[in-house]
């Protein structure tokens, strides 16, 4: 589904070249729920952002659903959520969700079934003629994850979205979101600074480091499926999260 192959990014700025992805390669079958994992400035975000074509790449090739970045954003390959929910305050959560598919020319009464189906995905039924400032910040996420699936993509970018939640509403947002990706079958890109979260979501967990950003280890993860919380208090749980962390000082140790 994304394939990258040597693939290079350097950003030229006024105090000289940033590397912020240096000879990457991945592969991301399809329905893989793959997070990136990393500290700040290894090229978590660049990596969605190419893959999204927002930023294009200097070296390597790339390609997403077999097409290059450019054609896969055209053919609408992809739905994006941010960090902020982003949703416009002056509408409404049905208004928001709405919004990508009356740019893309749907009918109303399309329109109005999709939001129908993606805000009873999220479970946000009910709340359709709410303002985004009238849900919590976890509902509003929510709507945004709804505003991305509303199109129906093959794949789901998003970067740290559940990142200013508290750990009680993002663990439940967390499960919430492993249902969708279980009933929707989509293949995800997941960017986190989270341990947990990495090992508790993804199917494969990419590891980075900065100066120059790069992957320093892809580990596919061994655990089941089905996957209660408690799941983190298992051995097999505590020996990918060790690995993760160990993978994480040893990008800090090179860099
Ligand atoms: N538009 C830009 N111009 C110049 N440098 C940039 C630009 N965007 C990102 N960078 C640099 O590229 C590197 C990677 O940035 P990126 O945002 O991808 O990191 P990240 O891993 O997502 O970090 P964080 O976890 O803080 O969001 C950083 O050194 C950053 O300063």
């Amino acid at each position: 589904m994304i394939e990258a192959r040597g693939l290079n990014l350097t950003f030229h700025t006024n105090d000289g070249p940033v590397h912020a992805l240096k000879d990457v390669d991945l592969t991301i079958g399809k329905g893989e729920f793959v997070s990136f994992i990393g500290p700040s400035g290894c090229g978590k975000t660049t990596l969605l952002r190419a893959i999204a074509d927002l930023e294009h790449p200097t070296g390597g090739s790339l390609t997403v659903n077999g097409m290059s970045p450019e054609a896969a954003r055209k053919a609408r390959a992809y739905g994006y959520v941010f960090q902020a929910a982003g949703l416009y305050p002056w509408r409404t959560i049905e208004g928001n969700v709405r919004l990508p598919l009356q740019i893309m020319g749907y009918s109303r009464a399309e329109q109005a079934e999709r939001a129908r189906k993606v805000l009873e995905l999220v479970e946000l039924s009910g709340f359709e003629r709410k303002f985004p400032w009238q849900l919590s910040g976890g509902m509003q996420q929510r709507a945004s994850i709804a505003r991305a699936l509303a199109f129906d993509a093959d794949i789901l970018l998003m970067d740290e979205p559940f990142g200013a939640l508290d750990e009680i509403v993002r663990d439940r947002l967390n499960e919430e979101l492993l249902k969708l990706w279980a009933r929707t079958g989509k293949t995800i890109g997941f960017v986190t600074h989270s341990i947990p979260e990495a090992v508790y979501l993804s199917t494969k967990i990419v590891v980075m480091s900065p100066r120059p950003g790069r992957i320093t280890d892809v580990i596919d993860s061994t655990l089941p499926a089905e996957r209660p919380l408690e799941i983190r208090d298992t051995p097999e749980f505590i020996a990918i999260a060790h690995r993760v962390r160990e993978g994480l000082r040893a990008g800090y140790e090179d860099s």
